[in-house]
């Protein structure tokens, strides 16, 4: 079995997540960040893992672009979704169906919802700002790493 995780991270959790789950998968895992390569070739790979965060309810557009483009060939394989967020499961569902195509999530084995993290050393001044007055008196975001292996283990059936 080999599998490809084709990521998109703005400040290091999906790509963290991405290592991390890649080292939960049995076989051949190839790690791949659309940022440096916007047009991977997943043609070699029996399962596709698609990985991105969440800004203002919105994924990496590169990701959206790349799944919209690739659809097809998409469904003919193993498939995958992760979410990287700071909200909580029930906005998980919302995020992925204002993010991608309903065919391409029908398609997905597994769906995961894997937390996140405020890395605040890797945020902008203006992101910085915005992430300390929206997340007064909220739950510090944290991985959850269970969620992680839940997706590997489905990935091995
Ligand atoms: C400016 C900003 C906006 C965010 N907006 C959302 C949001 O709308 N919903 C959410 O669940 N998490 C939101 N988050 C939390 C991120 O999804 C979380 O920090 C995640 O771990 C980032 O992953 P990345 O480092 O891979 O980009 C936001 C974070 C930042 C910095």
């Amino acid at each position: 079995m080999s599998t490809v995780i084709i990521f998109a991270s703005k400040s290091g959790t999906a790509e963290k997540c991405s290592k991390m789950l890649s080292e939960k998968l049995p076989g051949e895992v190839k790690v791949i960040d659309i940022g440096k390569n916007p047009n991977p070739d997943f043609s070699d790979y029996d399962n596709v893992i698609i990985g991105a965060s969440v800004r203002a309810g919105q994924i990496q557009k590169a990701i959206k672009e790349f799944v919209g483009k690739n659809l097809d060939s998409l469904k003919s394989k193993s498939v995958g979704v992760f979410l990287c967020m700071g909200g909580d499961r029930s906005q998980f569902d919302e995020y992925l169906k204002q993010n991608f195509p309903g065919e391409f999530l029908d398609a997905c084995k597994a769906k995961g919802f894997f937390g996140g993290e405020f890395n605040m050393e890797r945020l902008g001044f203006f992101s910085r700002t915005i992430v300390k007055a929206l997340s007064k008196g909220k739950p510090i975001p944290k991985l959850f790493e269970e969620n992680i292996q839940a997706f590997a283990d489905s990935f091995k059936k």
